[in-house]
């Protein structure tokens, strides 16, 4: 049996319904007008995945600008593709079919503003956020010190409320510029955005994050900002698995219990599915140990899931964002 496993019940599954690809769109690469942009066929996932798993995007492009940006959703809209919106790939499972459509990736959209009076950042959707919690310590903006660590973009910081140390980014967040697939653009706050813990109504949305205002504090001392960014990496360091290609944590704490623990405490730290296994250092981790599919991840997923509910009458939510389709064995 073939299925779009909605796993979370929040996630862009898209259908791996083979798309009909129009007269015009055979080529392997297509230059779109008025940009320097390209849109490529048939490209890898696996490696804008930090699980390094996943088959091609039927149709990818990056772009670097707002307008590249707007012309590639006109194109997969002129196509009728569907779209699927890629960061930095550090908390997607994609499917060894790899996806329909186009994927837009965001991670060449470029930019940081920091101003020293307001301490507000700008930054563009594509900005790694370890970046950005060095360069607001070293200029003694307190707020992001929480943020090292997280190998993901702004834009996936505000979709997914990325979080750690007991903060998170809709603590920070003034204010996301939104880009709809019409390209009409909008300016949301996080009242607007459903935030909780992992959570933002951006979740399986149309809405791209183009761009990101925070409030930091100004006028902090940046040595000790940066000691307590480094301490903050050095104790994930220690209890996470930093060494294996991985996704962070697989599954939302249901709090007040802690996902890691309740899968240590049923048997499962070293469990493993072909080359995919749970990590002895973390066990809500899974690590593609080499080689592994992105099948055998989404596997231990289940087997996971399965025999932590038989233990604690709990079923574990993925963190993690599965996106196509995926057969169940
Ligand atoms: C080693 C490791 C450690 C981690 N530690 C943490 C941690 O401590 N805390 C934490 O919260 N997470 C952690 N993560 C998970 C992950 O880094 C975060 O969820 C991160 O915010 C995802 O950002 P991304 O750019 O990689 O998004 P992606 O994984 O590419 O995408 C995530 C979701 O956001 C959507 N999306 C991405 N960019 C945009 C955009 N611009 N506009 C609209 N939608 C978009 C995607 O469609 C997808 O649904 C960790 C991951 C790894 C590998
Ligand atoms: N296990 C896994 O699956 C993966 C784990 N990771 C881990 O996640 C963490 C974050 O990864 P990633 O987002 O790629 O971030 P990196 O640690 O690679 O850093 C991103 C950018 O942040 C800036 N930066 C990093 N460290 C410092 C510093 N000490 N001082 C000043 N600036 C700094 C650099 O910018 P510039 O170059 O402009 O100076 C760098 O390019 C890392 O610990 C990495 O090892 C990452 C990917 C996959
Ligand atoms: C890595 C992520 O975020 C991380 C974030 O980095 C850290 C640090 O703030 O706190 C959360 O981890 P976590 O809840 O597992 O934090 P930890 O302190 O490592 O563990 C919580 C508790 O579980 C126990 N634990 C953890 C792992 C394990 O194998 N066994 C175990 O018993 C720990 O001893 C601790 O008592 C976030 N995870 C979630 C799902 O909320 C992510 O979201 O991808």
């Amino acid at each position: 049996m073939t299925i779009s496993y909605d796993l979370s019940k929040s996630l862009n599954v898209t259908s791996s319904t083979s798309q009909i690809v129009s007269a015009d769109t055979k080529s392997r690469h297509i230059h779109l007008p008025g940009t320097d942009c390209t849109i490529k066929q048939g490209v890898s996932l696996a490696s804008l995945t930090t699980f390094r798993v996943g088959g091609p995007a039927e149709w990818y492009v990056a772009p670097r600008h707002l307008e590249e940006l707007q012309a590639s959703f006109e194109w997969a809209q002129s196509q009728g593709l569907s779209v699927t919106l890629l960061g930095a790939g550090s908390n997607l499972l994609v499917s060894d079919r790899g996806l329909p459509g186009l994927v837009i990736c965001t991670r060449h959209m470029r930019s940081t503003y920091f101003d020293p009076e307001t301490g507000q950042v700008t930054a563009a959707a594509g900005e790694p956020l370890v970046r950005l919690a060095w360069q607001a310590a070293e200029r003694g903006l307190q707020g992001l010190e929480w943020a090292v660590g997280i190998p993901g973009t702004v834009g996936g910081a505000v979709v997914m409320n990325a979080g750690a140390h007991n903060s998170c980014t809709a603590d920070i967040l003034v204010n996301a510029h939104v880009l709809y697939p019409d390209g009409k653009l909008e300016i949301v706050t996080p009242q607007n955005l459903g935030y909780s813990y992992r959570t933002s109504n951006l979740q399986g949305d149309r809405r791209l994050v183009t761009q990101a205002t925070f409030q930091l504090k100004p006028g902090a001392d940046a040595a000790q900002l940066i000691a307590t960014t480094a301490a903050h990496l050095k104790q994930r360091h220690s209890t996470q698995p930093y060494n294996k290609p991985n996704c962070g944590s697989v599954f939302r704490n249901p709090k007040p219990h802690a996902a890691g623990w309740l899968i240590e405490q049923t048997g499962l730290k070293g469990h493993r599915i072909g080359n995919a296994a749970v990590a002895q250092r973390h066990a809500n981790f899974i690590l593609n140990c080499g080689g592994a599919t992105a099948s055998d991840i989404f596997q231990l997923i289940r087997f996971v899931q399965q025999k932590v509910e038989q233990e604690w009458s709990l079923l574990l939510e993925p963190e993690v964002k599965i996106l196509g389709d995926f057969q169940l064995i």
